[in-house]
């Protein structure tokens, strides 16, 4: 066995109390996600998704959170691709993230939908053109040839299938909601007495908020 070296840092940050957070665990998100947006130096949307097949063999990768909203927190990738297989056969999901800096981790599990076909094209427009066309071109999670050519000669083909023409959304690609009925705020604290609250939820807009031990 061969022992790996962390930072050795101590995760001293500051205290975590029910009373600071907020009664809807969207909104506490939205709060931590700012802070992170101010001081991480990565991109404080990437998250961990974990996702399981019919049979329970899980798989998680990383995604970028490109939206919330008042039901829950939205990704967008290929439908056809791995996770999307995972979420077809067993639509239920999990995330965290971690923001460095500021010694935050937040865990979220829960049920996951489709978004709306205009919901995924606004964000797809949003996009720029050569990331519409790659979704085009990618036909993600699928084995393909070694040579990097064949993704080169994809994009290609794929300007000039739409060259001079607005990009459409693939029919193969689109968002996800990730419908939370659980969160964990988890804050680092010094000697590993991390304050963590957990956010279950009992109802409509309803949430019970318990503290765990680190
Ligand atoms: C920081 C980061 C962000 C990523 N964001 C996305 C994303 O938003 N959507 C996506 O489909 N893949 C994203 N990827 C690629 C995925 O991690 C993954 O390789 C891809 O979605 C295929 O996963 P699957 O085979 O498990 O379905 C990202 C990778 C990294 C490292």
């Amino acid at each position: 066995m061969i022992f790996l070296e962390g930072s050795g840092k101590e995760f001293a940050g500051p205290p975590l109390s029910l009373e600071q957070l907020d009664a809807d665990p969207l909104r506490q998100f939205f709060t931590w996600y700012q802070e992170a947006a101010r001081t991480e130096a990565g991109d404080p949307t990437a998250i961990a998704l974990a996702t399981s097949s019919r049979e329970g063999r899980m798989r998680s990768r990383m995604v970028l959170l490109k939206a919330i909203d008042e039901r829950g927190f939205l990704f967008f990738t290929n439908y056809r691709s791995r996770k999307g297989k995972d979420l077809e056969e067993n639509p239920q999901a999990a995330f965290c993230c971690f923001w460095p800096v500021s010694l935050r981790q937040v865990c979220v599990r829960g049920a996951v939908e489709k978004v709306s076909t205009e919901e995924s094209n606004a964000y797809f427009q949003s996009r720029p053109v050569l990331s519409r066309l790659s979704a085009w071109a990618s036909p993600q999670s699928e084995p393909i040839p070694a040579e990097r050519a064949f993704l080169e000669n994809r994009l290609r083909e794929m300007q000039e299938r739409f060259a001079g023409k607005e990009v459409p959304l693939p029919p193969f690609w689109g968002g996800y909601r990730l419908v939370p009925d659980e969160i964990e705020f988890w804050q680092g604290r010094s000697n590993r007495l991390h304050d963590r609250f957990l956010y279950a939820r009992i109802g409509d807009g309803q949430w019970k908020r318990t503290r765990l031990a680190p």
